[in-house]
């Protein structure tokens, strides 16, 4: 069995009771639909004049007189009809089996498709639960190789494929065969010699259409990434849109999605074009072979008069009804490849090994007592080390600040102490502790977030700054608001802190959103601040605002600062000056005015800016 499919296994098992209904039900409809055709003999019989006259009840003598049993009996009961009531009597019971019947199999048609349905839907629902589960908790690392638009691809479009493709499966190997297996099998308790055509047409039939259908799941995967690719650039269009236009490089995007477009089409029409072949080619293979069986049939019927043309026009009906079956199968078959195809992205991504895990035996840290031990670290994010023998010692209380130019390694640290990376060499310690002997969740408890782009989300000013604390009240908001030096532009807006801040927060100025993300941080009241780069970029107002709430924010709290503006961490207790990943001076901002080195230089360039 193909390693994707069984992979799937455990995710249908969770459905077995739909499945095992699902093939109850099947098999029922399977019988009703060949009963149906089979139905149309004693019909064609009355119709016509021609059933047997049977006066006497048969009687039931076993299984291998069934056939004669069920003729006999029919035939008995239409003889007492006509004679007894007239001929539409006989006419009325005869169509009252076809429409018992037909009720039967399209009832229990809807019963199979009703559990399939809720097999197929509860799988794409498990498969989509379990990937964002996993897309979540993979590392940032993940992601900065990877493009958005492919994890997002593999999330909606493939896994939706699967659903698609796949859960034909079950049709495949439980309802058509079996309408096969019974129309064969009443084929065969019609005339037997007529039936054994019929095993010609399936295994050549069989050799044709896989021939057709080759290469479809290279072609499948292909066109999947290439609408992963597509999805990537339509996330960087609408999430680059000021850039885009600014620049008017709206052609630059329009021809490289559009090529990518192109790409997609070719590879879909070939994909498309191969999948409908697949019935009318199989429905053709089907109407040589009920050619073949009309000339042989005629041959029984007129010539060897063994079969009676009423039956023969009710088998020629059955083997009909084998065709769309049939037709199923095939073009079923080149929809799993595709599935296949689908699949293989989809365990792909949940199969994807987390660097950045818990240890088994991971502690959980609920306070921070002492210190922040950086010990001797190297790192690279690829093969050059960005950081190198770095080492660096902050007390519980102080506020450290980290500076140097840019690349030198500032943000690195803060991917390292939150853990959005793991350092190659050398040890990071919370109290003694190194980090990676800690839980992520109580680690990334004890520290509070600026990012150095406030990430605001789609929502209310309140739900974005309660994520760290979900059970906060207005007002511990609202106070959060006041330090972060906010609230006096939140209290303005419409809906107060219940106003949407827009995609990414668009509908907010830089420095709003700056001092929204550091509420955010406040009302976690962690223990360690992390601001990254939160002064940059703005104007002298809006900096004046933010470095007060910067202030308010690390009073009483241990901080690491990591700064472009080199005036918002004069008081700092420390500053660490960086360069190419290596410290070259630290001390505090006199002392190392002082020195008259590097942090001097800095002091003296940013004040000519
Ligand atoms: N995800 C990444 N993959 C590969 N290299 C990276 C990645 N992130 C950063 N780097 C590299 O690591 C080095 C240090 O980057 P870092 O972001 O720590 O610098 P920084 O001092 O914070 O710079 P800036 O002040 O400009 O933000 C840079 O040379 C950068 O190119």
């Amino acid at each position: 069995m193909d390693a994707n499919l069984r992979k799937l296994i455990p995710f249908a098992f969770r459905y077995k009771k739909d499945i095992v209904l699902n093939i109850v039900y099947n098999v029922f409809y399977a019988f009703f639909s060949t009963i149906l055709m089979v139905s149309m003999i004693p019909t064609l019989n009355v119709l016509f004049g021609l059933n047997e006259k049977v006066f006497t009840k048969p009687e039931y003598t076993g299984i291998e007189n069934l056939k004669s049993f069920s003729e006999d009996y029919l035939n008995y009961k239409v003889t007492q009809f006509t004679e007894n009531s007239g001929f539409e009597y006989a006419m009325i019971f005869v169509i009252s089996i076809i429409i018992v019947t037909a009720f039967l199999k399209n009832f229990t048609n809807y019963l199979a498709s009703y559990h399939i349905t809720r097999l197929r839907n509860g799988v794409l629902n498990d498969l989509r639960e379990k990937l964002y589960l996993v897309i979540i908790n993979l590392p940032i690392s993940y992601y900065s190789e990877k493009r958005k638009g492919d994890v997002m691809s593999r999330m909606l479009g493939d896994v939706n494929e699967v659903k698609n493709a796949f859960f034909q499966v079950l049709e495949l190997v439980v309802r058509e065969p079996l309408t096969i297996v019974f129309s064969i099998a009443a084929m065969f308790f019609i005339s037997a010699k007529l039936t054994l055509f019929v095993f010609l047409f399936i295994p050549i039939s069989g050799f044709i259409i896989s021939r057709v259908g080759k290469n479809l799941k290279t072609k499948s995967t292909r066109a999947q990434e290439e609408n992963g690719l597509q999805i990537s650039i339509l996330d960087e269009t609408l999430s680059g849109l000021k850039v885009v236009k600014g620049f008017n490089s709206e052609n630059v995007f329009i021809s490289k999605f559009n090529l990518s477009l192109k790409r997609l089409l070719r590879l879909s029409n070939s994909i498309g074009n191969k999948n409908n072949l697949a019935s009318p080619l199989s429905e053709f293979l089907g109407i040589l072979t009920i050619a073949v069986l009309l000339w042989y049939g005629a041959q029984l019927v007129i010539v060897d008069k063994s079969l009676s043309p009423t039956t023969f026009i009710a088998y020629i009906a059955l083997a009909y009804t084998i065709l769309t079956p049939a037709k199923a199968i095939s073009k079923a078959s080149y929809q799993v490849k595709t599935g296949l195809a689908a699949a293989e992205r989809v365990f792909t991504l949940m199969e994807e090994k987390n660097a950045i895990t818990d240890k088994l035996d991971a502690i959980e840290k609920s306070t921070f007592e002492d210190n922040i031990h950086i010990d001797n670290i190297n790192f690279r994010y690829e093969k050059e080390n960005v950081l190198k023998n770095f080492s660096l010692d902050v007390k519980k209380g102080q506020t450290v600040a980290l500076v140097g130019q840019s690349g030198s390694g500032k943000s690195t640290i803060a991917n390292l102490l939150t853990r959005f990376y793991d350092v190659q060499e050398g040890i990071l310690k919370i109290d003694g502790v190194n980090i990676k002997d800690i839980t992520m969740k109580s680690l990334r408890d004890l520290m509070g977030l600026v990012t150095q782009d406030s990430i605001l989300f789609n929502d209310s000013i309140k739900n974005n700054i309660k994520l760290g604390k979900q059970d906060a009240t207005d007002e511990e908001i609202i106070d959060a608001l006041k330090i972060a030096n906010a609230y006096e532009f939140v209290k303005d807006l419409p809906l107060g802190i219940n106003t949407n801040v827009g995609d990414s927060g668009n509908k907010l100025s830089g420095g709003q959103k700056q001092r929204l993300s550091i509420a955010r941080a406040v009302l976690k009241n962690p223990p360690i601040m992390i601001l990254d780069e939160a002064t940059s970029a703005l104007d002298t107002e809006s900096e004046r605002l933010v470095q007060v709430a910067l202030e308010n924010m690390m009073q009483n709290r241990t901080s690491i600062v990591i700064a472009h503006r080199l005036s918002t961490i004069q008081k700092a207790d420390k500053i660490v000056v960086m360069q190419k990943g290596e410290i070259v001076e630290q001390g505090t901002h006199d002392e190392l005015l002082a020195k008259n080195g590097v942090y001097k230089k800095l002091v003296m360039m940013q004040s000519f800016e």
